[in-house]
């Protein structure tokens, strides 16, 4: 059974090389999967750091009306973990089948057979095997077994633990802030630049728009001091707006638009972006007039310009 996926940045090419194993969800990669990653390279020493995440999310495939919004898409999860200290990415393809194996079979088929862990170091709590069965105590026993140590690292946080839930959960209140805090960076929104309705230059505020995927966590309708991140790396400042336009009719879908500050000249169409949330402005709202929304627009691009200088 082909148990990891190949994507890139994560080859589904075994590691030849003894290693020290950390393995999580990860989604997000916020500052509690940091400080795992830290703890995983200071046990490696001269080891290379493995960390292996799963996709779909385990509760994708057994509540798919539960699965929690994603943070981050898995290439740029990959992507974190790798900047975070990881020297190898691998993803296992997360499915009902292995969802079935217990403790021993996983350690087995996960971190021994091709991963050569010489030591495993998990979050507090972490549970994997059939059921959630095996803990830390099931890890080490195993590990005695098999020639790896196995090592629980405490949650880092701050008055509570860092987590995802915690990220999802400011970013659903439209905090962006504090998913920065959580983070350690701003949130942001990934997509292809796709055509509007061609109003924005009239306005005088071009507006590049991402559509909304809904499996991935937006914060809510609203008007956000953001930045653009271009595919050359370019970042540029810019005020954004989420929602479906409720001055104008007929708006299919919420998007996420950014304007970018002082300028006229881009072409994004067709190009890979990502929006970055710094603050939130004000709330989405339905104008009676083209006046009063320019006039609010110029309001915002000065609010936006406070909030990205701070
Ligand atoms: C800073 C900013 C604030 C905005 N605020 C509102 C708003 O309060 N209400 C609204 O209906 N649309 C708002 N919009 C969205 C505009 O309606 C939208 O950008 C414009 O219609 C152009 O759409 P287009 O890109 O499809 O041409 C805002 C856009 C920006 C960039
Ligand atoms: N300052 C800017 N911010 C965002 N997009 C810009 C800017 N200047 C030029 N553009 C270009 O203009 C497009 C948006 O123009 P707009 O009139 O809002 O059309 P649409 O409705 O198709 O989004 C963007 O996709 C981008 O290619």
């Amino acid at each position: 059974m082909a148990i990891w996926k190949a994507v890139e940045g994560a080859p589904d090419t075994s590691v030849s090389e003894p290693t020290a194993v950390t393995i999580g969800n990860f989604d997000g990669v916020h500052r509690g999967h940091q400080a795992l990653l830290a703890a995983t390279r200071a046990v490696a020493g001269e080891v290379a750091t493995l960390a292996i995440t799963f996709d779909p999310h385990p509760v994708a495939i057994f509540a798919p009306d539960r699965a929690p919004a994603r943070l981050t898409t898995l290439e740029r999860r990959i992507e974190l973990l790798h900047e975070h200290g990881a020297d190898h990415v691998r993803v296992l393809d997360f499915s009902r089948e292995m969802a079935a194996w217990s403790p021993d079979e996983f350690v087995r088929a996960v971190v021994l057979d091709q991963c050569h862990a010489r030591a495993v170091v998990v979050g507090e709590g972490f549970r994997y095997g059939s059921r959630a069965s095996g803990s830390i105590e099931s890890l080490a026993e195993s590990g005695r077994a098999h020639g790896f140590t196995a090592q629980e690292s405490a949650l880092a946080g701050d008055a509570e633990a860092f987590s995802s839930t915690r990220v999802r959960a400011a970013v659903a209140a439209g905090d962006v802030e504090q998913a920065t805090v959580l983070l350690g960076r701003p949130h942001e929104v990934e997509g292809v630049v796709v055509e509007g309705d061609r109003r924005g230059r009239e306005l005088g505020f071009p507006t590049a728009n991402v559509p909304v995927d809904d499996t991935y966590a937006v914060p809510p309708d609203g008007v956000y001091a953001t930045r653009l991140l271009l595919p050359d790396g370019t970042r540029l400042p810019g005020a954004t707006s989420v929602g479906t336009n409720p001055t104008f009719e007929g708006v299919r879908g919420r998007r996420v638009e950014t304007y970018v500050l002082d300028r006229e000249d881009l072409d994004l169409y067709g190009s890979r972006v990502r929006v970055e949330f710094v603050a939130r402005l004000r709330e989405m709202v339905a104008y009676t007039t083209l006046e009063a929304l320019v006039e609010q627009m110029h309001r915002d691009v000065a609010d936006a310009r406070v909030a990205l200088r701070s």
